[in-house]
C-alpha cells in the first residue's frame, strides 16, 4: 500500500574505492516522520551511506528508493529537487553576507536549478516569488531563533550559531528528508542542547524526516526514533534506542570505544 512505503529505502549498498570496502551490503529503510540516526567507529561507512543518499556517491551495488521511486542514478541536485536536503559538515556559509542572505541564497538555488522555472521566474511573478521566500525566510528564522542575528555577517558569528544558520539554509527549501552529518559536532553542551531541540521540533511540528550521523551517544539515543549501527562499513544491528543499547554486539564494537575514548 501507498502509504507504507518508506520515504527512503537502501538497498544492498555496497561501495567500494579500490580496494577499500567502505560499504557492504547495507539495507535500511527510514519512514515518513522518523528521526534516525547512524553511528558506529571511525571508518564505520557512516558518511559513505549518507553521500549515497544524497548522490554525491554512486554505490558500486544496489539501490536507493525515495518515495518508492529509483534514484541511484540521480545527481545531487535532481534529489534536492525531489525533497532530499542536507547540511554539509565544513560551513560553506558566505561568510561577508547577512543570515538571512545566506538562507535566501539557498532558497533561490533550489528555484533557478531549472532553466524552465528560471524562465517563469524572470517573465512573471517574480516580486510575489519573492515575497514567498522572504516569508518562507523569516518563518524558519523565527522557528530557530536567530531573528537577532538576522543582518548579522554570519562570518561574525559564533560556532554553534553558524550550525544553526546553516540548518536554517537547509530546512528553508522544505525538504521532504533532512540529512545532518554530526550536527552537534564541536558544540558545547549548551548549543547541543538547543540543536536537539530544534531538530525534535522539526521532526514533530513541521513532519521533517530526518536522518542523521551523530557521534554525540547521549543525543542519539535522546531523540532518534531508531538507529543503525555501522562497523567496518557492514550493518551490526538496526533498532530503538532500548535495542540498540543492550546489544552486545554493539558494546563492544562501539559503546566500548566510547568508554575508552
Ligand atoms: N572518497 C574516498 N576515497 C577513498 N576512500 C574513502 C573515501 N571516502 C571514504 N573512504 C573510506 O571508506 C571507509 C568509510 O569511510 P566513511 O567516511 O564513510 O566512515 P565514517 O563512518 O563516516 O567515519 P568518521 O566517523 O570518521 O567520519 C573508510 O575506510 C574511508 O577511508
Amino acid at each position: 500500500m501507498a502509504d507504507e512505503t518508506p520515504l527512503l529505502r537502501a538497498q544492498s549498498v555496497s561501495l567500494r574505492f579500490g580496494g577499500v570496502r567502505a560499504l557492504t551490503d547495507v539495507s535500511f529503510a527510514v519512514a515518513q516522520g522518523e528521526i534516525f540516526s547512524i553511528i558506529g567507529p571511525n571508518g564505520a561507512g557512516k558518511t559513505s551511506m549518507v553521500n549515497c543518499v544524497s548522490g554525491r556517491y554512486r554505490p558500486t551495488e544496489g539501490r536507493i528508493l525515495f518515495e518508492g521511486r529509483d534514484i541511484t542514478a540521480l545527481r545531487p541536485n535532481r534529489r534536492a529537487g525531489l525533497g532530499i536536503g542536507r547540511t554539509f559538515q565544513n560551513l560553506a556559509l558566505f561568510a561577508h553576507m547577512s543570515v538571512l542572505d545566506n538562507i535566501m541564497v539557498g532558497r533561490h538555488h533550489l528555484l533557478r536549478a531549472g532553466f524552465l522555472r528560471g524562465m517563469a521566474y524572470w517573465i512573471g511573478g517574480a516580486q510575489r516569488e519573492e515575497l514567498e521566500h522572504r516569508r518562507a525566510v523569516e518563518e524558519i528564522i523565527d522557528f530557530l531563533e536567530i531573528q537577532h542575528v538576522r543582518k548579522a555577517p554570519a562570518g561574525t558569528l559564533s560556532y554553534g550559531l553558524r550550525k544553526r544558520v546553516e540548518l536554517a539554509r537547509a530546512v528553508a527549501l522544505r525538504p521532504k528528508l533532512i540529512l545532518l552529518d554530526e550536527p552537534m559536532a564541536g558544540m558545547n553542551l549548551e548549543e547541543k542542547e538547543d540543536m536537539a531541540r530544534f531538530i525534535t521540533d522539526l521532526n514533530e511540528e513541521w513532519g521533517m524526516t530526518v536522518l542523521m550521523i551523530e557521534h554525540d551517544m547521549g543525543v542519539v539515543m535522546d531523540i532518534s526514533h531508531r538507529v543503525m549501527v555501522l562497523d567496518f562499513g557492514r550493518k551490526l544491528v538496526e533498532g530503538t534506542p532500548e535495542v540498540v543499547m543492550a546489544d552486545e554486539h554493539v558494546k563492544r564494537a562501539y559503546l566500548g570505544e566510547v568508554e575508552a575514548a
